[in-house]
């Protein structure tokens, strides 16, 4: 028995950590290396991390294609930094924004040799810190200034991020009449490892012997919540509930995956950029991002511990029902849940359509 935080919740200090702008020491056998989210460092400790030469920037391969510089590890791409590098210069290789009106000239060197383990460690810390990905990497000789400095450690053998999905405990769950729905109840799922919660909105008492009518629903708070017109959410959202009242039973899972994956600060740096013209893929690649970062097993883990293995799935969205056919759930059914198409997501809706197989 011990006091000390486990690897998962060294993980979830390092995750804060980033967020407030503190770096993080990440080790690999002897390899050892301050990390920073960019988005988030002060130029106090930009200046204390790259006074020495030898510190680099980590970007994925999907922000290096942007910035044509050239990605030799494969999924990301770590540039030298130039002597007289600013954070106002860094802060601008992270983020897209002004790509446009003020492009970053190159070219940009990018190193090739030494292993780029560490570096990727980070970008998937920051992914998780729902960051931008791009992290600024100082090499060190031993661990003597995070000790003496009293920073956050993870040990890349013990600490790594886990393969399966964390497991999630009910923390309570109380009757929720709705509108759409009167014999609702919802249940607040928390995960072991200091990630985000979900919710799952159960309606009626549904037989756990058959398939349920089923929604995975990812957050959207512009549509959810402010019925933004630019996706299909919103409606969405409501018309599963209004179902599932319809039948007298059905569970909702409303996960915390906003923006795909990237959290709402990075969905809206997405919209800016919608604005100047790009699409919702090519916006999320300009950031550095994947088109899609969720991770659906949470959804299977959520329904499982609910008591359901099989689902009639209210989608529109052939990857869900592989991912949670993948994760063991079996899917009946699909269901077709068309509804909100507007004037202002037709080009939303055409491009999940062309570029991510979506069933329109
Ligand atoms: N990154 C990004 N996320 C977006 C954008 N528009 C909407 N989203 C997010 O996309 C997700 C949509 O989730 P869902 O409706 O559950 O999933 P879906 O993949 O569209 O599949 P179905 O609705 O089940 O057909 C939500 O997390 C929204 O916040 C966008 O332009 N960029
Ligand atoms: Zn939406």
């Amino acid at each position: 028995m011990t006091l000390a935080p486990s690897p998962a919740e060294r993980r979830a200090r390092a995750r804060a950590d980033l967020r407030i702008g503190v770096p993080v020491c990440l080790r690999d056998g002897d390899s050892v290396a301050l990390v920073a989210a960019v988005e988030c460092l002060s130029p106090d400790r930009f200046a204390m991390m790259t006074a020495e030469p030898g510190a680099t920037l980590a970007i994925t391969a999907r922000r290096a294609e942007t910035l044509k510089a050239r990605a030799y590890d494969g999924d990301l791409a770590r540039i030298a930094l130039p002597r007289d590098a600013s954070l106002a210069w860094a802060q601008s290789v992270a983020d897209p924004a002004d790509d446009l009106t003020d492009p970053l000239k190159g070219p940009f060197r990018t190193e090739r040799d030494s292993p780029a383990t560490l570096h990727r460690a980070a970008i998937a810390l920051a992914k998780e810190a729902r960051l931008l990905p791009a992290v600024l990497v100082r090499p060190l000789p031993d661990l003597s200034v995070a000790i003496t400095s009293n920073l956050t450690i993870l040990d890349l053998f013990s600490d790594s991020a886990p393969s399966s999905a964390p497991q999630y405990e009910e923390v309570v769950s109380a009757r929720l009449p709705m509108a759409l729905a009167r014999a609702g109840r919802l249940h607040i799922f928390r995960p072991g490892d200091g990630g985000e919660e979900h919710y799952a909105v159960e309606i009626g008492q549904p037989d756990r012997a058959k398939p349920v009518l089923a929604r995975l629903h990812s957050a959207c708070f512009t549509g959810d919540i402010l019925g933004s017109l630019k996706c299909d959410c919103g409606p969405q959202l409501h018309a599963a509930l209004a179902a599932m009242g319809e039948e007298g039973a059905g569970v909702l899972l409303y996960l915390n995956q906003e923006g795909r994956g990237i959290g709402l600060a990075n969905k809206m740096r997405a919209y800016s950029l919608q604005d100047q013209g790009f699409d919702t893929v090519e916006a999320n690649h300009r950031l550095g991002f994947e088109d899609d970062e969720r991770d659906f097993r949470i959804g299977a883990a959520l329904l499982r511990e609910l008591g359901f293995s099989s689902v009639r799935l209210m989608t529109n969205n052939p990857a869900k029902i592989a991912m949670m056919q993948a994760q063991g759930i079996d899917v009946t059914e699909r269901v077709p849940l068309k509804v909100g198409h507007t004037r202002e997501n037709a080009a939303y809706l055409a491009t999940k359509a062309a570029k991510s197989g979506h069933l329109l």
